[in-house]
């Protein structure tokens, strides 16, 4: 919490002026029970009406500027609780969008929304209440006790021993519910995933008629947070009564012992025994809501703990120069580059074993392999999503780690193994390389990755509205648009990861033709399990198991590479792979 306190410095005056309204406030409120003795001790003892019209004028004008000055901090609470939620919010949407994949890997994303969402909530409502309540209740409970022993030093010890007890109780209670507030948010989290996974894998789970097991999950996490919730709630709800009972028996003692007093005739009189009670039943109101506002503190510290965490992991990747770099794009300098090449997730064993080869500049290069053997990974250190633990990746001669980000990406269209559109319309998701590119970069994209005929067929053509995820799409036509998109940018690299799997063999064929008609100057790095598809490529690297076990052109690799032959045989006969 205290290191969120930056987003406080925003809003100084706010958090200034509001407290003190409150405390004005409570001034007033503390005059209230001096106003009500004075009421019945002068004015309804002596008969004296005019005293008591005064004196209810007073309690109306103590009310009426109360309210005002309670309207002012709540109007300044709310400007600073909403600003800091919204600053919150933004730094660390832009700090997520920062983090390489590890750690959004490491974070989960169903964690990182509850974060962004329920987390900054908490952290946004509990300032609002910290302006408003966090000086007034303690100083109305300290105010009650000074006031209680202005009228009766003997009876104000009383004031003292509960507000001991009831200090100690609130102090037993927090220490207990502060870790379960913090394993309830875990458990957040998990039915966040759980939600997650159900909602997107919706159709998955019907087909496999998992419904029964879905609810069971979600059952079982729901009953698991409930049960922590009802832990804590049992102990907060053990806040009221104690409270209740240490100040009811307190208000005892002092009826008790006010009433001796009074008939002792040692100079205290009913009004005091009234104007204490009242005092004794502020010190109860404004312990309630300290109690209260310790629960959201408490909370919102949990909250804060989980934000921190985020601003404090730092991206494993990361830029070293703004700044463009020169590169060479002379003949002798392949386009690609890897250079032994370890790779892990950090979970394990290398993912990418001793990785070596070099790519020409407007070579279409097949990677080929089992599932499971490395091939997105591989392709997903050139654009550096992930870094090499060990070796060197180098596009146009320069280490990747040397650009820019954007220098780097730019140059880099990829088509990844999941087709994802965003909500628009086919034009605005066209645009995401190049925000410049006219309707005739797009039309020509759509062309030369098929899509131009089902795109046409469209009503509104280009402006065709795309649903979140494009699933207004068929698995095949989205596709087609995430290649067309790749395309429209004219990138120098194309990457196409396992992108033609959902498309007929036709399709296939006819978009691997417009593509080598048309990105002459591209290099293209295809990634696939058909071998088909990079039969024809100028080099094709096979990946088993994490290492490259052939490297060559098909006819070669047929002959030599005993893995390259299993998978053209289990996919062609061996005319149709040597034809
Ligand atoms: N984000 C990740 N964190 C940890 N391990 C991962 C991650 N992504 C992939 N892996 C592991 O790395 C290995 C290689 O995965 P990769 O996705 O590169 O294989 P692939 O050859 O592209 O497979 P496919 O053809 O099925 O897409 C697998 O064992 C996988 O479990």
């Amino acid at each position: 919490m205290i290191k969120l306190r930056r987003y406080l410095a925003y809003y100084k005056k706010e958090c200034i002026i509001g407290p003190l309204c409150k405390l004005f406030e409570a001034i007033l409120e503390l005059l209230v029970p001096l106003v009500m003795a004075g009421i019945i001790d002068n004015g309804v003892r002596n008969g004296d009406t005019a005293y008591i019209w005064r004196m209810g004028g007073m309690l109306v004008i103590l009310a009426t500027v109360g309210l005002c000055s309670a309207l002012v901090c709540q109007y300044l609470a709310s400007k600073a609780s909403q600003g800091v939620g919204t600053r919150l919010r933004r730094d660390l949407f832009l700090h997520i969008n920062k983090l390489s994949h590890a750690e959004l890997d490491k974070l989960g994303t169903p964690s990182l929304i509850t974060r962004i969402t329920y987390d900054t909530n908490q952290v946004q409502q509990s300032v609002a209440m910290a302006i408003r309540l966090l000086t007034r209740a303690p100083f109305i409970v300290i105010g009650s006790m000074v006031m209680a022993m202005t009228i009766n030093l003997e009876m104000s010890i009383i004031f003292f021993i509960a507000a001991i007890l009831i200090a100690v109780t609130l102090y037993l209670i927090m220490t207990k519910s502060i870790p379960i507030f913090e394993k309830m948010q875990k458990k957040l989290d998990k039915i966040s995933l759980i939600c997650r996974e159900n909602l997107s894998g919706n159709r998955v789970i019907r087909a496999f008629s998992k419904q029964k097991n879905e609810k069971k999950r979600i059952d079982d996490s729901t009953e698991d947070l409930a049960k922590t919730s009802i832990r804590v709630s049992i102990l907060s709800a053990l806040l009221s009564p104690v409270t209740y009972i240490i100040t009811n028996a307190a208000i005892i003692l002092i009826i008790w012992f006010g009433a001796q007093n009074v008939n002792a005739g040692n100079g205290m009189l009913s009004g005091d025994i009234i104007a204490l009670v009242n005092y004794m039943t502020q010190i109860l109101l404004a312990m309630i809501v300290v109690a209260n506002l310790v629960v959201l503190l408490t909370k919102a510290s949990a909250s804060a703990a989980r934000l921190n965490e985020v601003f404090e992991t730092q991206p494993s990747v990361c830029e070293s120069t703004t700044e463009n770099i020169e590169i060479s794009e002379s003949e002798s300098t392949p386009k690609i580059e890897f250079d032994n090449v370890n790779f892990t997730y950090g979970t394990g064993d290398d993912e990418l074993e001793d990785i070596s080869f070099k790519i020409r500049r407007g070579q279409t290069v097949g990677l080929i392999g089992g599932t499971g053997c490395g091939k997105s990974t591989l392709v997903n250190l050139i654009p550096r999503f992930y870094d090499a633990t060990q070796g060197t990746v180098s596009v146009d001669g320069r280490n990747v780690k040397d650009y820019p980000f954007l220098q780097l990406r730019s140059q880099i269209g990829i088509v990844p193994q999941q087709s994802i559109l965003f909500k628009g319309t086919i034009r605005d998701n066209m645009k995401w390389q190049n925000e410049n590119a006219t309707d005739e970069d797009i039309i020509k994209a759509l062309k030369i990755a098929q899509a131009y005929e089902f795109v046409s067929k469209l009503n509104k053509g280009l402006d065709s509205f795309v649903e979140q995820g494009g699933k207004n799409f068929s698995g095949g036509q989205r596709q087609r648009l995430c290649i067309a998109r790749a395309l429209t940018g004219s990138p120098k690299l194309l990457i196409l990861d396992d992108s033609f799997s959902a498309l007929d063999f036709a399709t296939d064929a006819a978009l691997r033709k417009a593509l080598r008609e048309n990105t002459k100057d591209m290099t293209v790095i295809i990634v696939t399990q058909r071998c088909s598809t990079i039969k024809n490529a100028d080099l094709i690297l096979v990946l088993d198991d994490g290492r490259i076990v052939g490297k060559g052109q098909h006819d070669e690799l047929f002959e030599s590479c005993e893995t390259y032959r299993e998978i053209c045989l289990s996919q062609l006969s061996e005319e149709e792979a040597k034809r």
